[in-house]
């Protein structure tokens, strides 16, 4: 039986490696985009190397070759062709380690893609979950974990609009009250994903 595949997106700070959590707990096989980006990003990959090339050794890494995740953040976030370079690197590997390591999975596989809407839908992608919060609330969120208020509203900027995000979903998750209320959500899905997954 081939696999069944749910694409999980959402704004940032919108509550997906949360929901993520809560799958992984009910069983689905959880593969995350931003997880892979960061592995590929280690020293000895072939990433690690060409980002190093384009953006300059001495500017985004240190002497042993580790990338420095913050100061990549904010000069890719600030300029649009710096994005454009470090995305054409990263989503071609990206794409085949998210399809790769979902292949086979049992009962399903929950595939966190936050730049969904912007890069488009997969083939391979069978339903498209959208978890979506209030922008107050992401604001919050991103405070909450040490993102100044400057890098908040790039990052919000150059990301897709709610609205864009919702046209794509097969399914909406309104991440809007406690995390008790979103794990309920997310197990009433997980019995409708497993029933479509074993269903012939
Ligand atoms: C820029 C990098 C080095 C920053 O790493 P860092 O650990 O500081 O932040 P983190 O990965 O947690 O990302 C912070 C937030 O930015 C979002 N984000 C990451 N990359 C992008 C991007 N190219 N465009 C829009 N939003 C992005 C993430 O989803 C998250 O919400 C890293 O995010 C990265 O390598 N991004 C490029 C790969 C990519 O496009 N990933 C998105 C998943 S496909
Ligand atoms: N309903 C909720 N109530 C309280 N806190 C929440 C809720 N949902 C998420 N959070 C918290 O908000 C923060 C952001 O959530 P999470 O990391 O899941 O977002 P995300 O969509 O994965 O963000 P990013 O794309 O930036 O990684 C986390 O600290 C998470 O625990």
């Amino acid at each position: 039986m081939a696999s069944y595949r749910v694409a999980l997106t959402g704004g940032a700070g919108a509550g997906k490696s949360a929901a993520a959590q809560v799958f992984a707990e009910c069983g689905a096989v959880v593969v995350d985009a931003d997880q892979i980006a960061h592995e590929l990003l280690e020293p000895g990959q072939a990433a690690n190397a060409a980002v190093r090339t384009a953006f300059g050794d001495d500017q985004i890494a240190d002497s042993e070759g580790r990338i420095l995740r913050p100061r990549l953040r904010e000069r890719v976030f600030s300029d649009p062709r710096a994005r454009k370079t470090l995305e054409a690197i990263l989503h071609p590997p990206i794409q085949e380690l998210m399809r790769g390591r979902s292949r086979g999975a049992r009962p399903y596989a929950v595939l966190v893609i936050p730049l969904l809407a912007e890069t488009g839908r997969p083939p391979w992608i069978d339903r498209v979950l959208v978890i979506d919060a209030e922008p107050s609330v992401q604001r919050r969120r991103l405070q909450e974990r040490g993102l100044d208020a400057i890098s908040i509203e790039r990052l919000l900027a150059i990301q897709a609009s709610p609205a864009v995000r919702r046209a794509l979903a097969d399914d909406i998750l309104e991440n809007a009250g406690s995390l008790q209320a979103l794990a309920e959500g997310v197990r009433t899905l997980h019995a409708r994903y497993q029933a479509r997954a074993t269903t012939p």
